[in-house]
């Protein structure tokens, strides 16, 4: 039997763990006959939003961005965005000022999306709308360990100011270091499972959980069980450390 009153969720400072046990549905506009639950956002400390939206048959996600942009990857099932079919592992990027609608999806389809208010860069054009697939963009081993594997989905020239990766563990794979930076992150689990280290605090962490890193916050991670852990993360990017 569950105990209700407990949970592996955390909201800390610098860092949280939001476990699908704590997922709570908000009604957002324009977002129709779909179960939307804001799992990192400003309100917790973050530069970032992080939206994990479940679709129903004849449901609905649309809008227009404004300040920010709006990333969206296919976790399970299908959808059309803009027209364009979607399925698992492809994913579309929304620069601010675009419209943007969702829909044609086979229920249950599971979207995930990272929000950002968008840094010009002098000299440097706002991105284009951008399609891609994640099975068509190779994963080099990450600082030459096999047992890690990095996808970088979003072009990594100066007028994005946010990255998107996928990042593979085999079992038993780990950071190569603790990493302290400046760069902020949200990431959902898509498989697997393992430990992270967040604030030297230890968490184990498993498909479905989602993770928020405030910048600094002292991270490692690695993989455990029979199969490789991967998650999608957000990473702000390009940008002068402060304003100067
Ligand atoms: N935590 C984590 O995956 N971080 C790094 O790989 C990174 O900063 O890109």
């Amino acid at each position: 039997m569950e105990i209700s009153a407990l949970t592996r969720s955390v909201v800390k400072s610098n860092h949280a763990l939001i476990c699908p046990d704590g997922h709570v549905n908000s009604v957002i506009p324009g977002w129709t006959n779909c179960k939307t639950n804001v799992l990192i956002n400003e309100q917790m400390g973050a530069g970032l939003c992080q939206a994990l939206i479940t679709m129903e048959a004849e449901g609905v996600v649309s809008g227009k961005t404004a300040v920010s942009q709006l990333f969206f990857y296919v976790i399970e099932g299908i959808c059309t965005v803009n027209d364009t079919l979607l399925s698992a592992g492809q994913f579309v990027y929304f620069p601010p000022g675009e419209n943007y609608e969702i829909k044609g999806a086979s229920a249950g389809t599971k979207l995930l999306s990272f929000h950002k208010v968008y840094e010009p860069l002098e000299g440097y054009p706002t991105p284009k709308l951008f399609f891609g697939d994640s099975a068509k963009i190779p994963g080099p081993a990450f600082l030459g360990d096999p047992a890690l594997r990095l996808q970088v989905l979003l072009p990594e020239d100066l007028s994005f100011d946010m990255a998107v990766n996928i990042f593979t563990y085999d079992p038993g794979g780990h950071l190569p270091f603790v990493e302290t930076h400046v760069m902020e992150h949200g990431l959902l689990y898509l498989q697997g499972q393992g430990v992270y280290m967040l604030n030297h605090e230890w968490y184990p962490v498993k498909k479905g959980d989602a993770i928020w890193m405030a910048p600094y916050c002292q991270q490692w991670f690695t993989a455990m069980g029979k199969e490789p852990a991967v998650y999608i993360y957000y990473k702000n990017v390009n940008r002068f450390p402060s304003p100067i």
